[in-house]
């Protein structure tokens, strides 16, 4: 790669919410700044993942949702590189894309938004509260059984919407992305990552190009973040090793721990939450997906081959 090569125009795919667009925004910006007089334009999309809104996403299934329209703006050439929430996308990407950059990392937890509970303790029996994912809603239910869980789809500003309807008493969703937009003061409580544990990849920013985009790679290489980095590669090492579903409740979390030591701890549960199966270790930064496939072995072992198998998720086989 050439280190003389300057980028003269770059075009961001993103897709059209308000969380997407402060995201690509940023990336833009971050461009700019690096590379004063690059031309750097949004290409805004829609994906099936936005469009809909009358299902649960677990039961809307398929994987990449949120990226595949994205995806075929860097495959025509529209696009040099897509910004995704690094939840949304999938554990393996398809032939021909790669993951160029990990940005340093906001927020990684969720968050509890309520008008009249401060947190899920003072919530009281039968309280219906909101969440989008499997995830949460499986710890929650674990935790506090008495509570009525719904669930709740569409963008920030719909699901917020809909707890000030009155159609929730709370609702839990990420932190960061009510951060970024401004409406920080809406949070109730952060939730602890011994409460809820964030989702692999939770609150990073991905850059998905074209695999053979080596020159774009390059002009990205100043923005990865190599803490961040090595922390979500542990975390999706753990969900790839588990099928990488979003219909199984599955939690990954890696933190830096002193010098050059990733703790990683991780969860499978059953959706009712009766059942939740916890793992923990801890690795050099360096071996981060050894890491995450090691926890993800140990919660295996420990019956989440047996979670999985019951909701039909193929586990990939180890190799070696
Ligand atoms: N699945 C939707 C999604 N993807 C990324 C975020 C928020 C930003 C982030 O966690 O990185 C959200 C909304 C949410 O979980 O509340």
């Amino acid at each position: 790669m050439s280190t003389t090569s300057f980028p003269r125009k770059l075009v961001i795919a993103t897709r059209a919410s308000r969380l997407a667009l402060w995201q690509a925004h940023h990336v833009a910006d971050l461009l700019r700044n690096r590379y004063p007089g690059c031309e750097v334009e949004l290409l805004e999309m829609t994906t099936r993942g936005d469009q809909i809104l009358d299902r649960t996403l677990s039961k809307v299934g398929g994987k990449g949702l949120f990226v595949k329209e994205l995806e075929t703006a860097l495959h025509d050439g529209r696009a040099d590189l897509a910004v995704h929430s690094l939840k949304d996308v999938p554990m393996e990407l398809p032939e021909g894309f790669s993951l160029a950059a990990v940005l340093p990392r906001g927020d990684v937890h969720d968050a509890l938004v309520s008008s009249r509970y401060d947190s899920l303790e003072a919530l009281p029996e039968g309280a219906v509260v909101g969440t989008s994912s499997l995830r949460r809603e499986a710890q929650i239910r674990a935790r506090w059984p008495h509570l009525d869980i719904k669930p709740l789809r569409g963008n920030l500003d719909t699901r917020l919407g809909k707890l000030d309807a009155g159609e929730y008493d709370a609702i839990v969703l990420a932190a960061t992305g009510l951060q970024r937009l401004g409406m920080a003061e809406r949070i109730r409580t952060v939730l602890p990552a011994a409460l809820s544990l964030p989702a692999a990849g939770q609150g990073a920013l991905g850059i998905e190009i074209r695999a053979d985009r080596t020159d774009v790679a390059g002009w990205l290489a100043p923005l990865v973040c190599p803490a961040t980095t090595a922390r979500v590669a542990a975390e999706r090492a753990v969900s790839r090793a588990l099928g990488g579903s979003c219909q199984v409740p599955l939690a990954a979390y890696a933190e830096i721990d002193g010098g050059d030591t990733l703790w990683l701890r991780a969860l499978v549960a059953t959706p009712d939450g009766r059942t939740v199966l916890r793992a923990e270790q801890r690795g050099a930064i360096a071996d981060a997906e050894v890491l995450g496939t090691e926890v993800a072995a140990a919660l295996l072992q420990d019956g989440a081959a047996a979670i999985l198998e019951g909701l039909g998720i193929e586990v990939p086989s180890r190799q070696g």
